[in-house]
């Protein structure tokens, strides 16, 4: 018999079910994480919006395996989430670029590689070909105050994704961008997300990045940090920004703001 691997439901990526974690503090609990029940499958590009101190960073630590639930459960790739990161199933991008000084763009993103233990002809073309894929070719020998910040958060991506991971986690990323090279880079992201095919799971505070970018978006609202709200986006997967003017992109968006005023306490 022949097997016909394609199926109908696309494979899922994360899987959360009834997922609690309470960091216990010198000033007692805090329920960081609140009965979270979450799908992400394969190619989704999701956003998790929310307040400050919703559990943002939290979550995607809890899915990297950074941190570990206090109940409930969670698989990725299939996997436990210790499995996952064991197998380096997924690149993290963190809201400061987190280069190393002394290493050029080049060394930058080969240091996974040296960790896995690549040959250097592998390394070599995986640098190539990742520097390209984020429009850095050229900039091999530069080091990273020698760049922009958009430049170097584009750096850390291409050292994410590096790796080779099916999955990519980006904590605010773009959040201390100004909003025209933000406005680049969630484009280019877009355009990477694409060719790629990567599973996305991306924190931001902004409506209109969360809106632009997402096939998903989750609103999170705190104490205890739980979903408030998951908006499946309807828009066309190929978008340019003038997408934001349009009614549809507006919809969206103001969901997610009714959202975000329904939690939001405004004790901060
Ligand atoms: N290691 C820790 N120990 C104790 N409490 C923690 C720890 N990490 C996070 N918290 C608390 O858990 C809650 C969620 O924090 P988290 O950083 O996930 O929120 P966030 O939504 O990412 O916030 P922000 O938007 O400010 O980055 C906050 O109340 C925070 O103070």
């Amino acid at each position: 018999m022949v097997e016909n691997n394609k199926s109908a439901s696309p494979k899922r990526v994360i899987g959360i079910d009834n997922l609690s974690l309470t960091f216990e503090t010198n000033d007692g609990p805090v329920n960081a994480l609140s009965d979270i029940n979450l799908e992400i499958d394969e190619g989704d590009f999701v956003s998790f919006i929310g307040p400050s101190g919703c559990g943002k960073t939290t979550l995607l630590r809890v899915i990297a395996d950074l941190e570990q639930p206090t109940a409930g459960s969670i698989t990725v790739n299939g996997t436990s989430a210790e499995e996952a990161r064991l197998n380096r199933a997924y690149g993290y991008v963190f809201q400061a670029a987190a280069l190393y000084p002394w290493r050029n763009i080049s060394k930058n993103v080969a240091l996974p590689l040296e960790i896995m233990g690549l040959s250097r002809q592998e390394q070599r073309q995986r640098i190539s070909k990742n520097l390209e894929l984020v429009n850095l070719t050229g900039f091999e020998k530069k080091y990273p105050w020698q760049l922009s910040g958009g430049m170097q958060q584009r750096a850390s991506i291409a050292r994410a994704l590096a790796v080779e991971p099916a999955l990519l986690l980006m904590d605010e990323p773009f959040g201390a961008l100004d909003e025209i090279v933000r406005d680049h880079l969630n484009e280019q992201l877009l355009k990477l997300w694409a060719k790629t095919n990567k599973t996305v799971a991306f924190v931001t505070h902004s409506i209109p990045e969360a809106v632009f970018l997402s096939t998903k978006i989750v609103v999170l609202c705190p104490r205890p940090g739980r979903i408030y709200d998951v908006i499946e986006s309807d828009l066309p997967r190929d978008r340019s920004l003038n997408i934001r003017e349009t009614p549809e992109f507006l919809k969206i968006a103001h969901r997610v703001r009714e959202g975000l005023k329904a939690g939001h306490s405004y004790e901060d």
